[in-house]
């Protein structure tokens, strides 16, 4: 892959832009239609935006100005609530703490990581799985941690309406996640940029190129762009241009193990080129942790094998986290 950080500016017309307001329809034509648009969005980049999702861009909005807050405070209030002080890998995560593409200098990026709360009696807390856990919270930003959960609530209701649709759009019942969906293991993820450094280490950038872990992951971001998508059919980099209130959304590894890689996870990456701050909120639905994803009924070709052993999602979280956080 090119190491150079030139993007080709596309229209937005090269990553589809699907208005999933039809999901809510009683009219099976309309439904089948927004599927058979999903399923090509998906064989082609695993890119897209969605709009007509429903979510409050009030509410949108108040999550950026609250962590836009949480960004400012004194480093070392950040440093308090460092995620290495969470055994659920919640809370801060520092400025070039992460390299999400091996070979290249840490990301130019800092971070903090929301999941549901749970306290110290849950079962899956007692029993030390996987991400499961309190969070840590800003005593310096009374309302942030109100304002996370209920977005990270919204943002798990339409990764749950969305993998009904995925479903569809692969010829299965709505219903076919059900399993994967109940309890879902989700991350919710505030990120700051600062802008590209004037002098760059080489491959030095906001966010290295990586695919996702998980399920599906719904992107926030402000207007200042900078996500860049893979484009294997022209060997490019294209540019993810801001639509204000969409989700871009993108497929995670699981589905292209589910789907034996006919829906693809794909790489993509952030440089922050605009000369400000930017900031933007992943949101990752990664699945009930032990629901085993394995080839799904219909993505093996007669007498073919399936490229990836099954694994459950704990299983390859675990693994993945490991790999980049090492
Ligand atoms: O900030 C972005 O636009 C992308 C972030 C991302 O790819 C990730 O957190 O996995
Ligand atoms: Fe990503």
């Amino acid at each position: 892959m090119p190491q150079s950080f030139s993007a080709r500016a596309v229209d937005t017309a090269s990553l589809p832009v699907i208005d999933i307001g039809d999901l809510s329809s009683d009219d099976p034509a309309r439904i089948a239609a927004l599927a058979e648009r999903l399923h090509r969005a998906c064989r082609d980049k695993g890119f897209f935006y969605v709009v007509g999702h429903g979510i409050d861009p009030a509410l949108q909005q108040a999550v950026f100005d609250h962590a836009a807050e949480f960004f400012a405070l004194p480093e070392a209030a950040k440093a308090a609530l460092d995620k290495r002080h969470s055994p659920a890998n919640r809370g801060y995560e520092a400025l070039r703490g992460q390299v999400l593409e091996a070979g290249t200098p840490p990301d130019v990026k800092e971070g903090f990581y929301i999941g549901p709360e749970l306290d110290d009696q849950h079962p899956a807390v007692q029993a030390g799985r996987f991400n499961h856990g309190a969070n840590q919270w800003p005593a310096e930003c009374p309302e942030f941690s109100g304002v996370m959960l209920r977005y990270l609530d919204e943002v798990t209701g339409l990764g749950e309406r969305l993998m009904g649709l995925l479903a569809l759009s692969l010829g299965l019942p709505r219903e076919h996640f059900a399993d994967y969906c109940r309890e879902p293991l989700t991350t919710l993820r505030l990120l700051h940029y600062p802008p590209q450094p004037a002098k760059p280490q080489p491959g030095e950038k906001g966010c290295g190129a990586h695919t996702d872990f998980g399920g599906l992951t719904l992107l926030l971001q402000d207007a200042n762009g900078g996500l860049q998508v893979w484009d294997a059919n022209s060997g490019e980099w294209l540019v993810a241009t801001p639509i204000p209130g969409s989700y871009v959304v993108n497929l995670g590894d699981m589905i292209a193990r589910w789907t034996n890689d006919r829906y693809r996870s794909t790489l993509h990456r952030v440089v922050n080129s605009s000369g400000h701050e930017r900031y933007s909120v992943p949101f990752f639905y990664s699945g009930n942790p032990d629901h085993l994803v394995e080839c799904l009924p219909g993505c093996l070709a007669e007498g073919a094998a399936p490229r990836y052993p099954a694994v459950t999602v704990e299983e390859h979280l675990r693994e993945m986290y490991q790999r980049t956080y090492a």
